[in-house]
């Protein structure tokens, strides 16, 4: 699992863990740990070439110690200072150590950026507000030209660290040396797709910090339910999917395939005619039964452990009697899709017992959370809303996209690490709420269930897109465009790779 601390966090336990360091130390520790990734990344430290990108904080000060050790090995640095702004002490152990400044402006900085062995950028970290302004954009934005490798010191320059926002430009780093805990923004896209490898530096941080804000787990750290001997279909775990119409066929069946891959004891799917026999003929496993939009219709469909309704199941009268009917069971339940858009003129249907799972991208959520926010606030502050999401809507909220994340109240936000931009496709979503109903009928809690379902669904696709596995496993850096029910087919090798 990475454990990440909110900003104000961060600065909290750096202050009670100064108080009882001497002077100066914590910054020695992050400048030890910076220089030696560094070191490591060089081919030689002597005679390399490093270029230090300066900005007037303590991030400076951490890039300007690094500098100096690396000098001291004999590594040619030179210092470009964004500003009039640095770090005095940081600056002087640069230059007594035989490090030079650059002139912060013009060609020659760029030159110097362009063509050195590594780059450190200094620029700012979690003390970074808002968009880059000048010179400190124009010098993140020649970092991308750099031929060396790029290293971002605790944070890239740009990112924002408690959110992953990035406002205008941002550094690109290939390396992200990060100090005493991982920054959210680390973990959350934008600013994820920034870091490049993240390396995290103890600086003996741990016993100072709170419990994290932010956790992204491991596949070792998921666990699904495997049958054992004595499990019947019972036992696994029965799902009841209300889902598609007369008109919308397509949503139903790759839910459907989401959950008979997803592990489930049985299916138990209920609709119209038309997607019924659909079913029927696609996934015999699935137990389909017609049923009328009326308020006793989950009692005719039999028993089940948890319910995932509204995919492909418009969004009428004829619907919000169904997903009405479904929430007043007190059974886990999965809303998802035109369940979504039902559920946003009737959010009195979520005061319930039972566990509720939202599974929303960020049309969705804006829809349910009503005047005020829209798709693009969303998309900007993800980690912002989709808290607010699981407070005031009582549920577990899986917020997808680039970066899914799953929130419940009171307890750290999960961020998936796994996904790929080809599951930006029509009816992957569709996979996503069977295969999570299937694991909530499995009688994992509502925030395992879905946090295991982001990140089997994300893996699925990723498998999907590489295509058959190589002599080394499947190929990551080939992939290539891939269809929900592709994803469906690549379930079962995303589980055998979970413990
Ligand atoms: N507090 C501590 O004891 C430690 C802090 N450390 C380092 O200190 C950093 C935090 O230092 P600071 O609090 O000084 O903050 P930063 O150095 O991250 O950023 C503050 C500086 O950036 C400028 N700035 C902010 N937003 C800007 C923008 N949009 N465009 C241009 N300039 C901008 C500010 O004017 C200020 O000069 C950490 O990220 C980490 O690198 C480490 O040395 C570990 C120990
Ligand atoms: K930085």
């Amino acid at each position: 699992m990475r454990y990440a601390h909110e900003v104000g966090k961060v600065r909290a336990a750096e202050q009670a863990l100064m108080a009882r360091l001497p002077e100066g130390a914590l910054m020695q520790r992050a400048a030890a740990g910076l220089a030696s990734t560094c070191a490591r990344l060089l081919p030689r430290v002597y005679g390399a070439r490093v270029v230090l990108l300066v900005g007037g904080g303590d991030n400076g000060g951490d890039a300007l110690y690094a500098g100096a050790r690396l000098a001291r090995r004999g590594a040619v640095v030179e210092a470009v200072l964004a500003g009039s702004k640095v770090h005095g002490p940081g600056l002087e152990a640069l230059r007594s150590a035989g490090g030079r400044v650059l002139d912060g402006s013009g060609q020659n900085a760029e030159r110097a950026v362009e063509t050195a062995d590594l780059v450190i950028d200094g620029l700012t970290g979690i003390g970074g507000t808002g968009a880059l302004r000048e010179p400190h954009a124009s010098l993140a934005r020649c970092t991308e030209y750099a031929e060396g490798v790029v290293v971002a010191c605790d944070v890239p320059s740009g990112v924002d660290a408690g959110s992953g926002r990035v406002d205008g430009v941002a550094v690109r780093a290939d390396v992200t040396v990060t100090f005493g805990t991982y920054k959210p923004g680390l973990l959350i896209d934008p600013g994820a797709a920034h870091c490049g490898v993240v390396e995290l530096v103890d600086i003996g941080l741990g016993a100072d910090l709170p419990d994290p804000d932010v956790v992204a787990p491991w596949a070792e750290d998921l666990r699904v339910p495997r049958p054992a001997p004595e499990s019947d279909k019972y036992r696994r775990g029965v799902v009841g999917i209300v889902a598609g119409g007369e008109r919308y066929t397509g949503a139903a069946m790759l839910c459907v395939g989401g959950a008979v891959r997803g592990g489930a004891g049985m299916v138990r799917f209920a609709s119209s005619p038309h997607p019924v026999e659909l079913v029927r003929q696609r996934w015999p496993e699935a137990v389909a039964t017609v049923i009328e939009p009326a308020p006793d219709a989950p009692a005719k469909v039999g028993r089940v452990q948890a319910w995932v309704v509204g995919p492909g199941l418009g969004t009428d009268r004829k619907a919000e009697t169904l997903v009405e009917a479904v929430l007043r069971t007190d059974l886990p339940v999965l809303v998802d899709a035109d369940g979504l858009t039902v559920l946003a003129r009737r959010r009195d249907l979520l005061r319930r017992d039972a566990p509720t799972v939202l599974t929303p991208h960020a049309g969705e959520l804006a829809r349910l959370l009503g005047p005020g926010t829209t798709r693009e606030l969303i998309e900007a502050r993800r980690l912002e809303h989709v808290r607010r999401a699981a407070a005031e809507l009582s549920a577990t909220v899986l917020l997808k996209g680039s970066t899914t994340l799953v929130a419940e109240e009171d307890r750290p936000v999960r961020v998936n690490p796994t996904g790929t931009s080809w599951l930006a496709t029509a009816g992957t979503g569709d996979v996503l709420s069977g295969l999570a109903g299937a694991l909530l009928a499995a009688g994992m809690p509502a925030i395992d269930a879905a946090t295991a379902a982001a990140y089997l669904h994300g893996l699925a696709a990723r498998l999907a897109a590489a295509g058959p596995p190589g002599p080394d496993g499947p190929d990551l850096g080939r992939q290539a465009p891939i269809s929900a029910l592709d994803v469906v087919t690549a379930l079962p090798e995303a589980f055998r790779t979970l413990g």
